[in-house]
């Protein structure tokens, strides 16, 4: 209907019928200002009447007659009103009722909605209410506190329940009150006192650390320095030399979300008499979120990274700046003649080039060439040996057609590539700024721009390569990545390292970024035949992970999180914050060798499910072949790497098209994420480079242990859970009272309660399970607890 017609509808609806009170914002302007003042006069009379209440009492029968005086404020109005609410009505408690029409004609005034208030009015009522009886039954004598119904009220439920049943009544009302409207439980009340505490300590802490050290004090002043930092970070492509990285370049500190407004649409209309509509989208807020917005409301958001507050990030400086003064030069002369090489092959192959371009790269220079109309594609592609020939280089490549072009690139390695320094990629805007989860800086494409990519999108990398073209540097680029990145509490490392030498130094950052099962000494497995229990474990956490995220009605790591951190998760009831995990294995042809379908299933498995909830796969081999990687393992990694390999089949098996066996090696790399492939320089990073970053972060407090991993028993390798009392723990009878009295059956409460390591700790478990005291092991959640209590137990333990 359009606006006319509803008008004409209107105003003939109104000659018929009664006016209607049309709540436009006039009206609302007139009501407003209307109550408002009332609600004012009420206050004023109400607070007069205190003081004359006695002297006027005598001239209320006679209020009509105009000659009369009365004491108070608003005069005979003023004392019959105030004589109405106060004397006959609620006594003090009737002040509310002056203030909720205060209130309402307030908002009625400002236009705001109205609605809200009645939870207002109704709360408040019922406190008047309160009130009244409360002052009634205090001091019964003072008629106007509780007024006559306070008074009244009083009398009636004493003679029922007595005096003594009226203020237990009272007691409970208001308990009903705080805890309804308020919130306000003893775990609150408990938890507020122990924040009070915590930030007196903390003020306490770090006036002593202000006062001592210069390295916390550094720790303090992260937050500044990083907003310096950020302004001297030099944009991607320029020299590295002009960076001076002092401390940490990242910093992950969880920022406060706003709670959101209510979204309110005022459609005011143009027309002074029509109706003004105001619709209002507040959603209903449930039981749940208010607890957690309290919670966030007292504690804060919760932090990951507090047990490690004072974590500093690696500095840029202990990376090696390898271009420095040196800056890349384009040789003029090679790029001249590589184009008339290139055009004269052509020319010998009747094919005519209507226009070239050449675009430099670290390693490679890629000639990009518009063909004559008529030339087909795959005739260029047919010459591809025969040009690179002619060209007499290693690493050509030739791109018939280039996707999404439309033209043929052909790719010239450089006569003196230039290295890619780890530095520069990490210190590049683009790895600074990502807001990717697990971000890896993976070097320069052939134009020159940094390259990232988030390994929690891919979500699990292949990686192959001849030895020596640049695997193992590849895997220190990813890792190094994450720790320049990531906080030890958002991510967790899995290494396998069947080599025994390329990751050992990662050893160093075993109890900040390490995950290991329980009982096993090394972090980094560097045998077979312990990958297959610890694939087994991953897998038990995945599924007890994929659990926290059914109960948590979330679909993924990242919301999980995220809901964990905004306190809408219990932690009682299992609940925690979950880091990410990234699985490497080097050398991956060895491991399926020796250990064939018993890795191949763990592994399949985790790339099939691990996605969702944050477990990441990599995997490198020497040697790509087709009963190394299988069609199982090919299928569910789709994010590839190549290095150069040593022959087409390889280069197949590992990106299914070729091109990895005509790479030029140290670094020269082809990625792919399930479509177009990237030639890629991977970054340089030296192993001196890596050491001087996990001696950084080694040096630094750290985890009491490493990221535990779930048990995992293999079928034959099982302890065997005898119950043999002579080799129990000396401490075993201690720690089963602990377990039986708090009825939980958890190696963390022992860890706890009797200062023991994990091992031990586990060790008294398996024990108690032995002896029938605690259940089997449930994955996430602990034991049962099989005795009832102490008395129960000694029985048990003295048979
Ligand atoms: N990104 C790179 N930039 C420059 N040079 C590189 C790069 N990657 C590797 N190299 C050179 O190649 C050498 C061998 O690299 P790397 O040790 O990574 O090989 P690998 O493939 O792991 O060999 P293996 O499988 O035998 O361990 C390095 O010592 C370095 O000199």
């Amino acid at each position: 209907m359009t606006k006319k017609s509803k008008k004409n509808a209107s105003s003939k609806k109104s000659k018929l019928s009664f006016p209607k009170l049309n709540f436009n914002k006039k009206n609302k302007v007139i009501l407003g200002s209307f109550l408002l003042f009332f609600g004012i006069s009420l206050i004023i009379a109400f607070v007069s009447f205190l003081f004359t209440w006695k002297t006027d009492q005598s001239i209320l029968s006679e209020v009509a007659q105009r000659d009369v005086v009365a004491q108070n404020w608003l005069s005979k109005f003023g004392a019959k009103v105030s004589h109405f609410f106060i004397y006959e009505g609620f006594g003090l408690a009737s002040f509310y009722i002056a203030v909720l029409v205060s209130i309402t004609g307030l908002y009625l005034f400002l236009n705001i909605a109205v609605k809200k208030l009645q939870k207002f009015w109704l709360w408040g009522l019922l406190s008047m209410l309160w009130l009244s009886l409360l002052l009634g039954y205090i001091l019964p004598s003072y008629a106007i506190l509780g007024g006559v119904i306070g008074f009244e009220i009083n009398d009636y439920l004493q003679a029922y329940i007595g005096k003594i049943g009226v203020g237990i009544l009272l007691a409970f009302l208001f308990i009903l009150y705080a805890v309804t409207r308020l919130n306000f439980t003893p775990d609150v009340l408990i938890g507020k006192l122990k924040s009070t505490k915590k930030s007196i300590d903390e003020d306490f802490s770090s006036v002593e650390s202000n006062a001592g050290g210069k390295e916390n004090q550094a720790s303090n002043e992260i937050p500044e320095q990083k907003s310096r930092e950020d302004e001297d970070l030099p944009k991607e492509d320029e020299q590295p030399t002009t960076v001076d990285f002092q401390d940490s370049p990242t910093s992950t500190s969880s920022e406060k979300e706003e709670p959101k407004p209510k979204e309110k649409i005022v459609i005011e209309s143009q027309n002074q008499d029509d109706v003004a509509m105001e619709v209002e989208t507040a959603e209903e807020e449930d039981e749940v979120d208010t607890t957690s917005k309290k919670l966030v409301e007292d504690f804060g958001e919760f932090d990951p990274t507090l047990e490690l507050a004072n974590y500093q990030f690696p500095g840029i400086d202990l990376l090696k700046d390898y271009n420095k003064g040196k800056s890349i030069t384009i040789d003029q002369s090679e790029l001249e003649s590589n184009k008339n090489k290139i055009v004269d092959t052509l020319k010998n192959y009747k094919i005519g080039i209507a226009e070239i371009k050449a675009t430099v790269g670290p390693t490679v220079t890629l000639y990009e060439i518009i063909p004559e109309a008529g030339i087909r594609i795959s005739k260029i592609k047919n010459l591809e040996d025969d040009i690179a020939l002619s060209l007499s280089a290693l690493g050509i490549r030739i791109i018939a057609p280039i996707p999404g072009k439309g033209t043929i690139g052909i790719e010239v390695p450089n006569q003196n590539p230039s290295i890619v320094p780890m530095r520069t990629v990490i210190a590049s805007s683009k790895f600074q700024e990502t807001k990717m989860a697990l971000p890896i800086a993976f070097g320069k494409t052939i134009s020159n721009e940094t390259f990232v990519v988030d390994l929690a999108k891919m979500p699990h990398l292949l990686m192959a390569g001849a030895t020596g073209q640049g695997k193992s540097v590849g895997l220190n680029v990813i890792l190094t990545s994450l720790l320049y990145q990531k906080h030890p509490a958002e991510v967790k490392f899995i290494l396998v390292d069947p080599k025994k030498v390329e990751l050992t130094l990662f050893n160093k950052i075993e109890r900040h970024y390490l995950a290991k099962m329980p009982d096993v000494e090394e972090a980094i497995i560097t045998d077979n035949s312990k990958v297959i229990n610890t694939l087994n474990s991953l897998c038990v956490e995945m599924d007890a992970r994929y659990d926290l995220l059914k109960d948590a009605m979330v679909r993924n790591i990242a919301e999980y999180n995220e809901k964990f951190k905004a306190r809408k998760l219990n932690p009682e009831n299992g609940h925690k914050f979950l880091p990410y995990i990234v699985l490497v294995v080097d050398e991956f042809a060895d491991l399926i060798m020796t250990a064939g379908k018993e890795v191949e299933t763990p592994i399949a498995r985790l790339a099939q499910l691990a996605r969702a909830i944050g477990i990441h796969l990599i995997i490198a081999t020497q040697r790509p072949s087709v009963n190394v990687i299988t069609g199982m393992i090919k299928a569910n990694f789709p994010a590839r790497l190549a290095f150069r390999v040593t022959s087409k089949i390889d280069s197949r098996t590992i990106l299914d098209a070729g091109g990895a066996d005509q790479l030029i090696g140290r670094g020269d790399m082809l990625f792919t994420q399930g479509n177009d492939l990237v030639r890629l320089q991977c970054a340089f990073v030296d192993t001196p480079e890596v050491e001087r970053i996990t001696d950084f972060i080694g040096s630094q407090k750290a985890y009491p242990d490493a990221h535990m991993l779930p048990e995992y028993v293999g079928e034959e390798s099982g302890t065997s859970l005898d119950d043999n009392v002579d080799e129990r723990d000396k401490r075993f009878r201690e720690a089963a009272e602990i377990i039986v009295t708090a009825q939980q059956g958890s190696a963390s409460l022992l860890q706890r309660k009797m200062k023991l390591g994990y091992n031990r700790a586990g060790r008294i478990i398996d024990q108690l399970e032995a002896a029938g005291i605690v259940g089997p092991f449930e994955g996430s959640k602990a034991r049962q607890v099989l005795v009832t209590d102490l008395t129960a137990l000694d029985q048990m333990l003295e048979n």
